[in-house]
């Protein structure tokens, strides 16, 4: 994750649109005096969970669709992850490799996995944003999952031996879907908001041990989705310049790839491990990003009034 934090830190040093504000961000650490309150995984209640490999399945392909809820105001997370555990627990092998890629009625295959399974899947009554991708990468895990891991996203894990960098590096070899990374002023920077999330989601279900047990935690970087920026910016952590702000306020859409967009995905990440070096430092205390961003984006979740950007994306 050293690419994370480099590339990011780099965006930070030229932005012009975003900037970190060091003395606001001083002050919510202040304010919490270094203890980051503590959330529990799945606050929520809303995941599967059955101790073994069908819950890292389960947290795979929820990864792989974990993104751009937004533009259907109905539609949240939390529908995706309730509606592939509704799924799971009617029929054990809903999320198999072999039916990601295809949708077979008694025992004949019909066709790849469409739009319209993929709906019926969730029980979602209409078309999920950005459908045909969301389609696409379910056949792209299901397909790479039979190949190099005999379909069983549990095997991708037990390969990266109990590393989460080796883990998101692994996903991100295999899995083209999850390489999220941008160009900015002609240089690459590296977020990897799902693949993180992705070895997060393990340790927290997993509570650190079996199949979420990593010895490198601390390493994970915070996950950069619409949410953690717009808590950042309400609490004045991040500072817009007055065209975004604006752009931002009136429900414009953030082209992806833009200066602007990798500018506030960047800058939140780099804040985030800003915090964590301040703590460490005035308060003696060691905090994973993986908590901070557990408590940032509950706070976020849970004020439906937060004004977030929109980018169209595949990757958050
Ligand atoms: N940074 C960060 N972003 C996260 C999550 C999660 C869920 N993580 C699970 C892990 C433990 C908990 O118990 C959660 O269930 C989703 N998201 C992002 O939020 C957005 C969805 O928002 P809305 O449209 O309002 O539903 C979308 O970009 C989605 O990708 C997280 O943890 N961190």
């Amino acid at each position: 994750m050293e690419d994370v934090r480099r590339t990011t830190a780099w965006v930070v040093t030229r932005a012009s649109h975003v900037k970190v504000d060091s003395s606001e961000l001083e002050k919510v650490v202040d304010n919490i005096q270094g203890s980051i309150p503590k959330v529990e995984w799945n606050f929520e209640g809303i995941h599967y969970f059955d101790n073994g490999p069908l819950t890292v399945q389960y947290l795979f392909v929820l990864d792989a669709l974990n993104f751009c809820f937004w533009p259907d105001k109905d539609l949240s997370y939390d529908h995706l992850a309730l509606g592939l555990k509704a799924a799971l627990q009617n029929d054990k092998s809903a999320l198999d490799a072999d039916r990601l890629q295809s949708y077979t009625e008694m025992g004949i295959k019909l066709s790849k996995m469409l739009g319209p399974e993929l709906r019926e899947l969730l029980k979602w009554p209409r078309p999920l944003p950005l459908e045909e991708e969301r389609v696409r990468l379910l056949h792209e895990v299901g397909l790479e999952l039979e190949r190099s891991f005999k379909g069983e996203a549990a095997n991708l894990v037990k390969s990266c031996g109990n590393s989460a960098v080796t883990l998101v590096a692994l996903v991100a070899r295999y899995f083209p879907g999850f390489r999220d990374h941008s160009l900015y002023k002609g240089h690459q920077v590296f977020l990897y908001k799902r693949a993180q999330i992705f070895a997060a989601d393990l340790w927290g279900a997993f509570k650190g041990q079996g199949y979420g047990r990593f010895y490198d935690m601390s390493s994970i970087t915070i996950f950069a989705d619409y949410i953690i920026p717009a808590v950042l910016r309400q609490n004045g952590v991040l500072k817009y310049s007055s065209a975004l702000s604006s752009s931002i306020d009136s429900n414009d859409e953030i082209a992806p790839g833009s200066e602007e967009e990798v500018e506030i995905r960047a800058c939140t990440i780099h804040a985030v491990e800003k915090m964590r070096e301040l703590i460490e430092s005035k308060f003696r205390k060691q905090v994973l990003s993986v908590e901070m961003d557990l408590w940032l984006w509950s706070c976020g979740v849970q004020n439906p009034s937060l004004q977030h950007h929109r980018t169209l994306s595949i990757y958050y």
